[in-house]
């Protein structure tokens, strides 16, 4: 039965939508922008399953002051976007790009016209391609590359933005990029892996650190959890639990919050683990304002012995409801996820920076988009939020995925999360319901 009584969130909690560079600002080379390696990806043949490129996506480039209108039109306090290191810098390094800059100075001056709290994410998969032709993340060098690019921002936006996010999702960026090949740079390397995820961590830090010489405000790291669960009772399937836990949940944490990775990686990737130095360790623990958790769903595993770390293999479950995504609608595991992460990792401040589901809207008619299946999964993780907050998680905020229908990856763009659609065929903007839906939350600061 639906629960259906009112909840209240806490005074000040922080209401927001989220989305990121590569996404929805199309105009990739604009205005002396270099290429980023997912511009150079998705001109591969093949690369994306609509064959779609960022070339275009939502126009936010050029229509951003239309955008800001409609966050201000659904009430949001604050707008969670990437910016683009290679707008910035082009060549990933040395000569700064004034037009990238003067970009997010206009859009960070309309949001603050608007009230709207800018929260900017430095790194959201879209590296330089001319760094990616040097190693990439894979160059023990990126770390400081990527802290020379945040100095810059910092000193440069510093005075606009209150809150920071030095990577968003780094395990994607390894899973997808660097062990399954379907993200940029397209690689399968059970040897390139560890090291990526290593310099990405220790960019993070070195990243903190830059921030606590030229930043103003609060600065945090931006994962994906999702709560694992045994298919079976059986030895082999919790084994395999665990082993999937490790692999995607606490590689990065226990990284930045514990200063060591799960023994289970080291098993699992055999000789391809390398030894890491106990001074980058302790540079990894860097301590910094706030964490951000993307959460979408969970999965239930098997062993899968054949398959590569985490030898794991999520099954679907009976009568459960699924996203477009293939994902299970399970609120349950954010409350479930956020209870880990306060018990394990000593109780940090913690934003839900992204949640949401894509689900096949219709068509906009009459200036209408129904999609009663996104409002119910809103409100569900919603409830599940308010739960975590109810048991003592210090939960200070919650970014919806994602304010606009947006290229998702190498999905392309027919996977839509936004509480806007977007037609774009004439970039025409909709709100959906699930976009008046939220406005009625954060005005109500609840349900
Ligand atoms: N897939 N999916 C939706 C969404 C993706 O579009 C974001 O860029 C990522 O941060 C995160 O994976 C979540």
């Amino acid at each position: 039965m639906t629960d259906s009584s009112s909840i209240r969130f806490p005074d000040g909690f922080l209401w927001g939508a989220a989305t990121s560079a590569y996404q929805v600002e199309g105009s990739p080379l604009a205005d002396g922008a270099g290429p980023s390696n997912w511009h150079h990806f998705s001109h591969q043949p093949d690369a994306i399953a609509d064959g779609g490129t960022g070339d275009v996506a939502c126009d936010h480039y050029r229509r951003y002051e239309e955008d800001v209108a409609l966050m201000r039109q659904l009430g949001l306090q604050a707008y969670r976007f990437s910016v683009s290191w290679s707008r910035i810098l082009p060549e990933g390094r040395g000569r700064i790009n004034p037009a990238g800059l003067d970009f997010y100075r206009r859009l960070l001056d309309r949001l603050l016209e608007a009230g709207i709290q800018p929260c900017a994410t430095l790194f959201h998969w879209d590296l330089p391609q001319a760094l990616q032709e040097q190693g990439g993340w894979a160059n023990r060098d990126s770390a400081n590359w990527f802290a020379d690019y945040a100095h810059i921002l910092f000193r440069e936006l510093g005075d606009k933005v209150p809150l920071w996010a030095t990577l968003n999702e780094p395990w994607v960026v390894v899973n997808d990029g660097y062990m399954h090949g379907v993200h940029a740079p397209g690689h399968r390397s059970l040897d390139e892996a560890p090291w990526v995820a290593h310099n990405l961590l220790r960019a993070h830090a070195l990243g903190v650190q830059a921030f606590r010489a030229d930043g103003q405000g609060q600065i945090g790291l931006v994962v994906n959890l999702e709560p694992k669960y045994a298919a079976s009772v059986g030895p082999d399937d919790a084994a395999a639990m665990s082993r999937a836990h490790a692999y995607m949940n606490r590689w990065f944490l226990d990284g930045v919050m514990l200063g060591s990775y799960p023994d289970e990686l080291a098993e699992m990737f055999g000789q391809h683990w390398p030894r890491f130095d106990l001074a980058d360790m302790a540079l990894l623990l860097e301590p910094f304002d706030f964490l951000g958790i993307n959460y979408y769903t969970r999965s239930v595993n098997r062993d899968a012995p054949q398959n590569p770390p985490p030898h794991a293999e999520s099954v679907r479950q009976e009568g459960a409801e699924y996203t477009e995504m293939g994902w299970e609608v399970f609120p349950e595991g954010l409350t479930r996820t956020l209870q880990w992460v306060k018990q394990r990792y000593g109780d940090p401040p913690i934003y839900i920076t992204e949640n949401g589901a894509a689900f096949a809207d219709p068509p906009a008619h009459n200036g209408r988009v129904a999609d009663p299946r996104r409002v119910e999964y809103l409100r569900g993780h919603l409830r599940a939020a308010h739960e975590a907050i109810r048991l003592g998680v210090n939960l200070k905020g919650y970014f919806a995925w994602s304010l606009l229908d947006n290229f998702e990856w190498s999905l392309g763009y027919a996977k839509t999360f936004g509480l806007v659609q977007v037609d774009f065929s004439s970039q025409r903007r909709t709100i959906k319901d699930s976009g008046y839906f939220y406005r009625d939350v954060i005005a109500r600061n609840g349900l």
